[in-house]
């Protein structure tokens, strides 16, 4: 991993019961895809708190009772030296009413019905383990953003 510098983001999830709140992402990194909250991890935050404070300013929700880790993905990209580091929460509550923000729009998805095909490609591949509460530890190696050259991806007890 010496020559790729890794950069880490944070994704992180609002569950209630068999909806999910994903985001339809505006602009910038993954525009035009549905996915959950988040970004990039700002120097002097931790990665938890760079969830939450993602999960305000993307959806307008407060994270109520901090985050669950529940995975890590590392995404390289052909002819790009950076690895994007992913640390995926799952908050244990929140409170408020999704808004739409300059980045996202929110909207509720039964989770026997998402839209991957919305969706980074990735992202049928491990949201079955999230979403039967497992744990789980990836990496994908893309050609652009649309097409996966080599993955692999572990279901993990704990981190
Ligand atoms: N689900 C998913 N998400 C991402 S980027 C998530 C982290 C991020 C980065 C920049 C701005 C906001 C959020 C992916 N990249 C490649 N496959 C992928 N799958």
């Amino acid at each position: 991993m010496s020559e790729l510098t890794k950069k880490l983001f944070t994704l992180a999830f609002i569950r209630e019961g068999n909806r999910l709140l994903l985001g339809y992402k505006k602009r910038g990194f993954g525009q035009g895809r549905w996915n959950a909250f988040g970004g990039k991890v700002e120097a002097g935050e931790t990665p938890e708190e760079a969830a939450v404070r993602e999960v305000q300013e993307e959806a307008g929700v407060m994270v109520v009772g901090g985050v669950e880790k529940v995975g890590e993905l590392l995404f390289t990209f052909e002819g790009d030296p950076t690895a994007m580091h992913v640390m995926v929460f799952s908050a244990r509550g929140y409170t408020g009413t999704p808004t739409e923000s300059e980045e996202m729009k929110p909207q509720w998805f039964s989770v026997d019905s998402l839209p991957y095909s919305l969706m980074w490609p990735d992202d049928e591949l491990w949201y079955p383990i999230y979403l039967r509460g497992g744990k789980f530890r990836g990496r994908f190696h893309f050609q652009g953003h649309d097409k996966i050259l080599s993955e692999k991806l572990e279901e993990v007890q704990t981190f």
